[in-house]
């Protein structure tokens, strides 16, 4: 069976490890974690019943695939110490940090076979999404094991160019703070029209859950749904007319594009 390491066991570490565990139909026993923050640790070992360590090389020691979910800006200082071992042993490197280059990977890991992933904090309800990038060592059985891995979190789609992993991260490895950001805006003018802030949130989240169902069950595009929702003259009219007069879309847009653009530069940033 494969035995699958986590460098660094946060945010989006629990949420693929709970995304894994979810389905049940793999080990607890076959999932190691390293992280230097013993609370954190302790957390995720009582959650997932899994093994956890503070040193990364006990981690990796039998992985057979070596999951980085660290932050970018210390990847090459995690990846130096293992880059030894982990070129002796050849396990699959998934990286799922924003930024960081399958060529830089590569050369600060010594390892020939690495998939470069970017999921979202859904994984953790089995409600992601992923775009992966594979490097020409990846043979097809890794492809489909690091596949499958991602698939128990949600939906993965490889992607073909690499530079494509930037709009990916400003899409949907961003996007969960859109919508959050959405709705914490229309719980606020909720509550300021009159409604208490319980009912509010209540409203706004099965909104938001009914939204993202009918948009993932629908034959028809988000502009057919909001057009039925839309009555002609009516109150969803007014308050579209007043979204379009604040230029939506190009804001959407602008924070697109500044997301990716930010993606591109920490791959410079953190390159040699
Ligand atoms: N959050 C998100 O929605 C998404 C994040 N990503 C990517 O996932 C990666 C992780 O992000 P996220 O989970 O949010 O970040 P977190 O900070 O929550 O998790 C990173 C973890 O790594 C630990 N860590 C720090 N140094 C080391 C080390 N030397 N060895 C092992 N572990 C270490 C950190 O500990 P400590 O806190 O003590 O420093 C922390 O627990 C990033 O690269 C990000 O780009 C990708 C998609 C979505
Ligand atoms: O904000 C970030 O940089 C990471 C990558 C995508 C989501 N969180």
């Amino acid at each position: 069976m494969t035995q699958i390491a986590f460098i660094g066991g946060g945010n989006m570490a629990t949420a693929i490890i709970g995304g894994l565990l979810r389905q049940g139909d793999l080990s607890a026993q076959l999932i190691q974690v390293s992280d230097p923050g013993e609370d954190k640790r302790q957390t995720l070992a009582n959650t997932f019943g899994i093994q956890t360590f503070a040193d990364n090389l006990e981690a990796i020691r039998n992985a057979d695939t070596v999951i980085l979910a660290v932050k970018p800006q210390m990847m090459k200082g995690v990846l130096q110490p293992l880059r030894e071992t982990l070129k002796t042993r050849q396990p699959l490197l998934v990286s799922i940090a924003a930024g960081i280059t399958l060529s830089n990977l590569s050369q600060w890991s010594g390892c020939n076979a690495i998939v470069r992933c970017m999921p979202n904090t859904p994984a953790l309800l089995g409600a992601g999404a992923t775009g992966l990038i594979a490097s020409d060592g990846v043979s097809i059985n890794q492809r489909n094991g690091a596949d499958r891995l991602l698939q128990a979190t949600g939906s993965t789609v490889w992607l073909k160019d690499e530079q494509e992993l930037d709009i990916v991260t400003a899409l949907s490895g961003s996007g969960p703070a859109y919508y959050f950001l959405m709705m914490e805006a229309m719980i606020a003018a909720a509550t300021r029209l009159g409604l208490s802030e319980d009912t509010a949130r209540a409203l706004t989240v099965q909104t938001a859950l009914g939204a993202g169902m009918m948009a993932s069950q629908s034959d028809v595009g988000p502009a057919e749904l909001r057009r039925r929702v839309t009555s002609p003259g009516g109150t969803t009219e007014r308050a579209i007319f007043t979204f379009e007069g604040a230029h939506i879309r190009d804001i959407v847009q602008a924070a697109m594009s500044a997301a990716q653009e930010r993606a591109a530069e920490m791959n410079r940033e953190l390159s040699e």
